[in-house]
Order: C-alpha cells, then sequence, then structure tokens
C-alpha cells in the first residue's frame, strides 16, 4: 500500500477487486471467519472537523479528501438500504471526522431513514453547531446522538482540543437534549492528563442529566504519540472515581456492547468504560464500517479495505455491492492486536477511519 502522508492511504490497488470468500456459507448476513455477524454499521460521513484532538487529529488536521470522491447523501442512503434489508445491518451510526462538518448532513439523514424506515439512527459528533442544527436532524429522521467530551475545564479543553470551543460543545448537549435526542451519551477519552478532572466530569454529566463513557485512548492518533505504558487503563479510572462515588458494576447491555457499566451512588445513573485495550470486545465485535469514501473497512484496526464506490458509480445492483461487502467483512481479522510484539498501528487515524 502506498500512504499518503498523515495517515491517509489511498485505496489499496486491489481493494477494487472482489474479496476472496472462499470457504464463506452461502448465507446472507455479515459473517465472519471468526464466526461473528456484524449488525452495527458506522459510515464516516467526512474526514473533516472543527476540532484538532490530540490524540486523533494532527495540528494541520487531516488533507481534505476531494468533494467528489466523497459518497454523496444518495449513495449513503444507498448503502444503508443494503446493510439493512440484505444484510442484517440493524443499526446505523454517522460520524467521522465532524459530521456536522457537512452541510447535507440532514440530507443524508433523511436519505438513511427513507432507506430503512425504523432503524435506530445515531451520530457521534463533537457538538459544535448542534445546537442550531438539532432540529433539521431530527425532523430528517435523527434517533440519538453521542458527543465526546473530555473535559468540562474550558482551559484544558482548549488545550486538549487546539480550540477554544466549550462552550459551543456545552451548547449542543444541551440543544440535543432539549430536542430529545435521549439517552445522551457522552464520550471521553482516559488520559495522564484528564484523569484528576474525571470525577468532575461524572458529576457534570449527571447534573445534566448525560450517560458518560470514558475510553481507553487507543493507537488511532495521527500524531503516532500512543504508548501502553502512558495510557490509563480502566482500573485506575476506576479507582480515581470510587474516591468520590460509590459505584456498582452492572455489566454491558448486551455482549457486543463496547461499555460496561457501573451504577453511580445506587443509581439509577451509571458510568460507562470502554476498555477496548485492556478487556477488549473484539471476539463479540459486531461491527462493520463504511469509510468517506465508499470503502468497507471490516475493522478499526485493518487496513485492508474494500472498494464499494466504484460499484455504486459503475452501475452494478444491490446484490452485487451486497456480495463485496459480505466477502470483504469474511476477511475481517480477530481483533485489533494492540498486545502482540508485532502489532504497528494502522495507517489511517481515527478521524480518518471513522471513529
Ligand atoms: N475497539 C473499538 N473501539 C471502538 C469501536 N467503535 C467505537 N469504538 C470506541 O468506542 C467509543 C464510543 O463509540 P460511539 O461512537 O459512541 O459508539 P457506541 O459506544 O457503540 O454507541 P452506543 O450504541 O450509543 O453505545 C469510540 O469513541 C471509540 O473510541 C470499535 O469498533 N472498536
Ligand atoms: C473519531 S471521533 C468522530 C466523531 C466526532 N468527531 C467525535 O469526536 O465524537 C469518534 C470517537 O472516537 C474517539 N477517539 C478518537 N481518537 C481516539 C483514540 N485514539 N482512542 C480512543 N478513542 C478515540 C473520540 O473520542 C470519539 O468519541
Ligand atoms: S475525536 Fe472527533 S472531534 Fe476530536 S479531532 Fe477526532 S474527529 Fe475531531
Ligand atoms: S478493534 Fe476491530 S475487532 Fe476489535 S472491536 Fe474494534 S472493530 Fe471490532
Amino acid at each position: 500500500m502506498t500512504l499518503l502522508k498523515l495517515g491517509i492511504p489511498q485505496l489499496r490497488r486491489d481493494s477494487a477487486e472482489q474479496p476472496d470468500s472462499a470457504g464463506r456459507p452461502d448465507v446472507p448476513g455479515l459473517l465472519d471467519r471468526f464466526g461473528r455477524t456484524a449488525r452495527d454499521l458506522r459510515i464516516s460521513v467526512t474526514e473533516k472537523c472543527s476540532l484538532r484532538c490530540t490524540y486523533c487529529m494532527p495540528e494541520q488536521g487531516l488533507p481534505a479528501i476531494p468533494r467528489e470522491e466523497l459518497l454523496t447523501p444518495a449513495e449513503i442512503g444507498r448503502l444503508v438500504g443494503i446493510g439493512v434489508h440484505r444484510l442484517g445491518v440493524r443499526e446505523v451510526r454517522l460520524t467521522g471526522g465532524e459530521p456536522l462538518m457537512r452541510a447535507d448532513l440532514a440530507e443524508i439523514v433523511r436519505l438513511s431513514a427513507e432507506a430503512a424506515p425504523g432503524i435506530d439512527l445515531s451520530m457521534t459528533s463533537n457538538g459544535i453547531g448542534l445546537d442550531r442544527r438539532v432540529g433539521a436532524l431530527v425532523a430528517a429522521g435523527l434517533t440519538r446522538v453521542n458527543v465526546s467530551l473530555d473535559t468540562v475545564d474550558r482551559a484544558h479543553f482548549a488545550e486538549l482540543t487546539r480550540r477554544d470551543r466549550l462552550p459551543d460543545v456545552i451548547a449542543g448537549i444541551r440543544a440535543a437534549h432539549a430536542a430529545g435526542l435521549t439517552p445522551l451519551k457522552l464520550n471521553a477519552v482516559l488520559m495522564r492528563e484528564t484523569l484528576p478532572g474525571a470525577a468532575e466530569l461524572l458529576a457534570w454529566a449527571l447534573a445534566e442529566g448525560c450517560r458518560l463513557r470514558f475510553i481507553e485512548q487507543m493507537p488511532l492518533g495521527a500524531d503516532q504519540n500512543w504508548a501502553r505504558d502512558h495510557m490509563v487503563p480502566a482500573s485506575e479510572l476506576l479507582a480515581v472515581l470510587s474516591e468520590r462515588f460509590e459505584l456498582t458494576g452492572i455489566g454491558r447491555d448486551d455482549p457486543s456492547a463496547p461499555g460496561e457499566e457501573w451504577l453511580v451512588d445506587g443509581g439509577p445513573a451509571t458510568v460507562g468504560v470502554i476498555a477496548s485495550v485492556t478487556r477488549s470486545f473484539c471476539a463479540d465485535c459486531d461491527r462493520t464500517r463504511i469509510t468517506a469514501e465508499g470503502t468497507v473497512r471490516s475493522c478499526l484496526f485493518g487496513d485492508n479495505e474494500t472498494d464499494l464506490r466504484h460499484l455504486l458509480r459503475g452501475g452494478a445492483d444491490d446484490e452485487e455491492i451486497a456480495r463485496w461487502w459480505r466477502g470483504a467483512m469474511w476477511a475481517k481479522q480477530s481483533g485489533h492486536g494492540i498486545d502482540a510484539e508485532t502489532f504497528s498501528p494502522p495507517a489511517r487515524s481515527m478521524g480518518a477511519i471513522g471513529g
């Protein structure tokens, strides 16, 4: 594979070749060789972002994807329809980059909702500008939103994201809540720098009626500055939170949910931990991803991508596209492999994959 600078790979030369499905049983779903079936579709709609979180983006942002290489709303809607009606997808999440950077986001939501009426259609966002657009997004069919927020200290937020935008994020969170997009989950990436403020962030989330989840940092940053012995494991976070709150473990909503939950002070409020590194949930993974350029990415950490865009634009029918998608997922790797001695981070960073 040829790498472009800053972690965006060109399409693999062979990604426009139909994936090898040898040995795959003839079933409609997105089965892989390890017995997992993907039902949770995550679609990245852009690489652009209004923030520059240090664990995700380089300071100068990612190189722009030419407009004609991005999937259009109609193409995204068509893939959602294929995923739901032919491949067994049960929930769809829009992500990025920052989805709100796309001016046609409401159109993407509308066409996706029309392609799969009644589906859980959510978005993961940094919340900036959500206050102005949430009405249109809900009217278009958005059912839920998760917002990323690492600290409620304005100066610290500016340092972590390289942008002084905390008031905009909070406005977005409150507007989403007021618009009925609940449960509203907040995602906070665990870092040495944010650990001392973790209890404060939880107190803030509880007061706002949001469900906070802390996420172990993964080696997916464009600056490639992750180190196993520097990351904060879930166990350390739980010890810190327990100094202020009484936590009672209640496990996962379902086995493939990445987050484990704890009741806070007897409940009903909860705090979640997504321990992707130290308590990996890869064995139960149910994810399939489409990148903003229309490739299937079977795993966050798997650089082998299969191009569906040329099929969408080349007159292929839905069943042919479904066949390629199934083949791409059949080849999915067993897990992220972070603990293996041979591990090396993927070529794309989180913002370029679609987290
Ligand atoms: N290892 C791993 N981590 C993931 C994956 N997808 C998301 N994450 C991490 O989980 C965090 C939360 O993701 P969200 O986009 O909020 O999605 P979710 O937790 O599945 O969403 P809900 O259904 O609302 O609970 C992200 O910030 C990522 O760090 C994945 O496929 N593998
Ligand atoms: C890449 S962002 C895209 C959506 C949106 N811009 C946002 O921040 O929510 C999706 C999620 O990935 C998480 N993320 C980014 N880099 C990460 C990393 N290195 N390790 C773990 N999670 C990461 C973010 O915190 C966010 O919750
Ligand atoms: S985590 Fe989300 S908000 Fe932060 S830089 Fe990455 S894409 Fe942007
Ligand atoms: S790292 Fe890959 S296999 Fe593991 S949960 Fe994420 S997408 Fe699934």
